[in-house]
């Protein structure tokens, strides 16, 4: 039979943790660069930089679809979007800070949550 899942990550609880921790990003303040998918007409640049876009609500829709496997495959779409932001963004811009913090904010909180 299949081998028994060891760690939270692998576990049956994975994405349910997935759907908290996604409701919590979307609910941090500095979270609107990141709720829907960027207007790559509207920002110059974007689509030939940016080569694989990722939002929260494009994270929501994927949970909804069953998309992630587990815990780590969501966190790897997580970490891509602020990766994009970092790339496209000065760290000393309204937007770049966001990123990170939001960064901070979800390294923190799925690490405790994990525990
Ligand atoms: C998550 O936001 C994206 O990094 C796009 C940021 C951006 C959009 C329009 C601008 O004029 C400048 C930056």
């Amino acid at each position: 039979c299949a081998k028994k899942a060891k760690t939270a990550k692998d576990d049956k609880n994975g994405l349910p943790l997935c759907r908290m921790l996604l409701a919590e990003l979307e609910a941090h303040r500095d979270a609107w660069p990141f709720l829907t998918p960027v207007n790559h007409k509207a920002v110059p640049g974007y689509r030939k930089v940016i080569k694989k876009p990722m939002d929260f609500s494009t994270i929501k829709e994927k949970l909804a679809n069953n998309q992630y496997l587990n815990l780590e495959t969501f966190i790897i779409d997580v970490n891509l979007v602020f990766d994009n932001c970092e790339k496209f963004n000065e760290d000393d811009s309204e937007i770049g800070r966001a990123g990170h913090n939001m960064r901070r904010f979800f390294d923190k909180r799925w690490t405790e949550l994990l525990q």
